[in-house]
């Protein structure tokens, strides 16, 4: 079975509930997930991590991370990082997005540009 860290974070279920189909999914196809919540930061290493990536996030409030996510992104976000951090990562991002409320969000900054609205 070839493994990749599945992340996800959440702040209604429908991101969580993506990241458990592409599990079930993927299991499917041979592949392994290896999935967990991104706040449990003690079940996975990226800056060691040499398998693909896949992240499935959602926004709330105004554009931002949910609650789960943001030390995350706090993280992330650390401009004294070397730019070349997480150059090794091979990572996908995937958007848990309601389409109904598309519009309403299409000029918001932030993640927006990496939603495929599920
Ligand atoms: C209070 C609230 C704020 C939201 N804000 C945004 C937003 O700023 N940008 C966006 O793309 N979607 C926004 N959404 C839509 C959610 O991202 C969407 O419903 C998503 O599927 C929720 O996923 P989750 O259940 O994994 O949290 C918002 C939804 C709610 C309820």
């Amino acid at each position: 079975m070839k493994r990749f860290l599945l992340l996800y974070a959440t702040q209604k279920g429908q991101a969580k509930a993506i990241a458990e189909e592409i599990c079930e999914q993927a299991d499917a196809h041979g592949f392994e997930a290896d999935i967990h919540c991104i706040s449990e930061s003690d079940k996975y290493n990226l800056v060691t991590e040499k398998d693909p990536l896949v992240i499935v996030i959602s926004t709330t409030g105004t554009g931002d991370p949910p609650d789960t996510a943001c030390k995350f992104v706090k993280e992330i976000k650390n401009k004294t990082l070397p730019l070349d951090h997480f150059a090794h990562l091979r990572y996908g991002l995937r958007a848990s997005q309601d389409p109904s409320r598309r519009e309403c969000y299409e000029t918001g900054p932030n993640l927006l540009q990496y939603n495929l609205y599920y």
